[in-house]
């Protein structure tokens, strides 16, 4: 049966009550200062390429919408990421916090030290925004509604626990308390209004689902990998390499 909004809306909450990657041990770790300096930087290595791709899955959004109104209503996000002639935009954000934490910003935007199975998490979120339906890739995105949330919970860890956190090198999350409300407003309207049948209801809910292991599955690569007993993959960032400055 077909839900009505409100209840498709709760069941979507539901979804990231029960696995946003808020409750991931490495988070734990990092907001409450338990992360060692190389912990930090393998985790800024790798979730800049999450934070590099997501313009590229807007744009694949984007070329596949006929709707000059959604195209108009989703653009703002690439700008967000990618910045205008005025305006910095989040992966040079980015790159301030891979600065404070003392890495070489060249070789983090090379992604060449991203672990693989966060390239293929990340990778298989590109996919299935290309591949799927418009309404599945707009579910897909609407993790977002879970992310202020996280992201003031990490501006006030980082600030309280580590000497490399300020303004300019947390600039990144500042930002998108403002940018992730406006989008998923628009997303979470959009998915409410197309989803009108228990069909769709029901395909929406498993790209969500979906989503949330995309994040989840980055955080199980990043945990394995560097904290104890860590396991590097071949050609992963080993600790220590890439530093251009002492922790702090
Ligand atoms: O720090 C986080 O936990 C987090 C999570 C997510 C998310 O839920 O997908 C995004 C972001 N940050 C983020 O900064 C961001 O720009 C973003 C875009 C998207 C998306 O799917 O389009 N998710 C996220």
């Amino acid at each position: 049966m077909t839900a009505t909004p409100a209840e498709f809306e709760a069941r979507l909450r539901r979804i990231g009550a029960e696995r946003y990657h808020d409750k991931h041990p490495f988070h734990d770790l990092l907001h409450g200062g338990g992360c060692t300096p190389d912990q930090v930087r393998a985790w800024v290595i790798n979730r800049f390429y999450y934070q590099a791709s997501i313009p590229m899955k807007d744009a694949a959004f984007m070329s596949r919408v006929d709707d000059p109104a959604l195209r108009r209503a989703w653009r703002s996000r690439i700008e967000d990421h990618d910045g205008t002639d005025e305006v910095e935009g989040g992966i040079a954000r980015w790159l301030h916090l891979a600065d404070a934490v003392g890495l070489d910003r060249d070789y983090v935007a090379s992604a060449r030290g991203v672990l693989p199975a966060t390239r293929f998490a990340v990778d298989a979120y590109v996919r299935f925004v290309r591949d799927k339906t418009l309404l599945e890739a707009v579910a897909a995105s609407l993790t977002e509604l879970f992310a202020p949330k996280i992201h003031a919970a990490r501006i006030e860890g980082l600030m309280a626990n580590y000497a490399f956190a300020d303004d300019t090198s947390l600039s990144y999350f500042r930002n998108r308390l403002t940018q992730a409300p406006k989008d998923v407003a628009f997303g979470l309207g959009w998915v409410l209004e197309h989803a009108d049948t228990a069909e769709k209801q029901d395909a929406a809910a498993a790209a969500l689902e979906f989503k949330t292991d995309v994040l989840w599955a980055q955080l199980d690569a990043l945990h394995a990998a560097y904290v104890t007993p860590a396991r590097i993959p071949p050609g992963a960032w080993v600790p220590g390499s890439y530093v251009l400055t002492p922790a702090s």
